[in-house]
């Protein structure tokens, strides 16, 4: 990729303020949570301890964890008065609309009182949220007021069980947590960025949060993972899949899931993403979705050097595990409420309302014109 400019638009390059949370980007391609590189945390940790992690500012010890695992269960459960919101959304809404109604209707109901209370309330999101998307899911596509409380440990199990209706396999389980912990934080991205824009303001977490999930539903951001997935599900062979995206190039298209506004050489999820994609490839016999995506993946980069985002290969990985293309940014919201959170625990520990200036570009003073005398 070339040199990116660091100033003008999008506030590319300049530093909004300051945060204890998560690097991206240093030397090129590094990311880590409160210092933790997240390649060892993929490996190693459960999405509950990188969630406590973020949340409470520390790795727990087993105590903590088994308590906060059974706090999280415990919270699964939907008042009734949401549920019935959720069964008047329609089967062909936007499933990132129900999670912004969702977040919106909790806050009617479970008010943030005063904000000693953001961290009951965090948790709640992060244990609501699966339930949320799946009891809207199941009742309007199967007709099924599905029970959202599960006896499972993880956020991920929980999420397939709910969507499945029986418990996840322990390789979907394990691919679940990896990929929740992939995408729960990241600084400064823009659905973050509106939480703490809104947190500025002094308002309450359920605003933040709701807010943010509009920011993340553009196919610019997390609704990447659903648009890569509608442009290669077609394709039916490597072959034809590099001929469609040179012909997306050659137009000028932007093809979904490739590029970052931060990292320069690579994205550090997506080697992690694509290999768990590649498990489930195997796992599923898959002869054709994998390859289509190694084969864009390659001419992205030898044509416009380019590399895959964390979104290109969870496209993939989402779909071998039978979740509905439309499900997939829900389930970046089900992790990255842990990083929004945490970002507004930040903006109002050290606050000052954000308020940026703008340059003016429209016309010079002049004077008023009545009504009648308009064009
Ligand atoms: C989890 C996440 O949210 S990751 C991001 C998910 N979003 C996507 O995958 C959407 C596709 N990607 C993009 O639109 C962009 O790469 C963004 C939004 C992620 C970053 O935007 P920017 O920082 O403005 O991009 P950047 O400055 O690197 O663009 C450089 C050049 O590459 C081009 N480019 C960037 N990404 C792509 C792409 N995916 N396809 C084709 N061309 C691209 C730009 O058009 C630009 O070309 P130009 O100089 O001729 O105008
Ligand atoms: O940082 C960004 O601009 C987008 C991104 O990758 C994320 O939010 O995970």
């Amino acid at each position: 990729m070339t040199d990116k400019p660091t100033g003008g638009a999008g506030l590319r390059g300049q530093s909004a303020g300051t945060t204890a949370l998560c690097t991206v980007g240093e030397s090129g391609s590094g990311l880590a949570y409160r210092g933790y590189d997240v390649q060892d945390l993929a490996d190693n940790a459960r999405f509950e301890e990188v969630a406590y992690l973020l949340l409470k500012g520390k790795l727990p010890n087993q105590q903590e964890l088994d308590d906060y695992i059974a706090k999280l269960k415990g919270l699964r459960d939907l008042p009734d008065a949401l549920k019935t919101v959720l069964e008047q959304i329609p089967a062909d809404a936007h499933p990132m609309d129900v999670m912004r109604t969702g977040a919106s209707m909790l806050g009617n109901l479970e008010t943030e009182q005063s904000f000693d209370e953001q961290q009951d309330v965090s948790d709640r999101l992060l244990a609501a949220f699966p339930s949320i998307i799946n009891y809207w899911y199941r009742y309007s596509h199967d007709g099924e007021r599905i029970d959202t409380v599960t006896d499972d440990e993880s956020v991920g199990g929980h999420f397939l069980h709910l969507l499945h209706g029986k418990p996840a396999s322990e390789l979907h389980a394990r691919v679940m947590n990896v990929s929740l912990i992939l995408y729960a934080e990241h600084e400064f991205n823009a659905s973050t960025f509106t939480a703490r824009v809104c947190a500025s303001t002094l308002s309450d977490m359920h605003s933040c949060v709701t807010g943010a999930v509009g920011s993340l539903r553009g196919p610019l951001h997390g609704g990447a993972n659903e648009a890569a997935m509608a442009m290669i599900e077609d394709w039916q062979s490597p072959d034809e899949a590099e001929k469609e995206t040179l012909g997306k190039l050659e137009r000028k298209e932007k093809i979904m899931g490739f590029g970052h506004a931060v990292y320069r050489e690579s994205d550090p999820r997506n080697a992690i993403i694509k290999k768990w994609s590649k498990k489930l490839s195997d796992d599923v016999g898959d002869d054709r979705l994998y390859a289509v995506s190694e084969r864009v993946e390659e001419v992205m980069w030898r044509e416009k050097k380019l590399f895959c985002n964390a979104d290109f290969f969870h496209a993939s990985a989402y779909h071998f595990m039978g979740i509905p293309t439309k499900l997939f940014t829900p389930i970046f919201v089900c992790s990255r409420v842990t990083g929004w959170c945490a970002h507004v625990f930040e903006q109002r520990e050290n606050n000052r309302i954000i308020r940026p200036s703008a340059d003016y570009v429209g016309p010079e003073a002049r004077e008023w014109l009545p009504i009648e005398q308009r064009d």
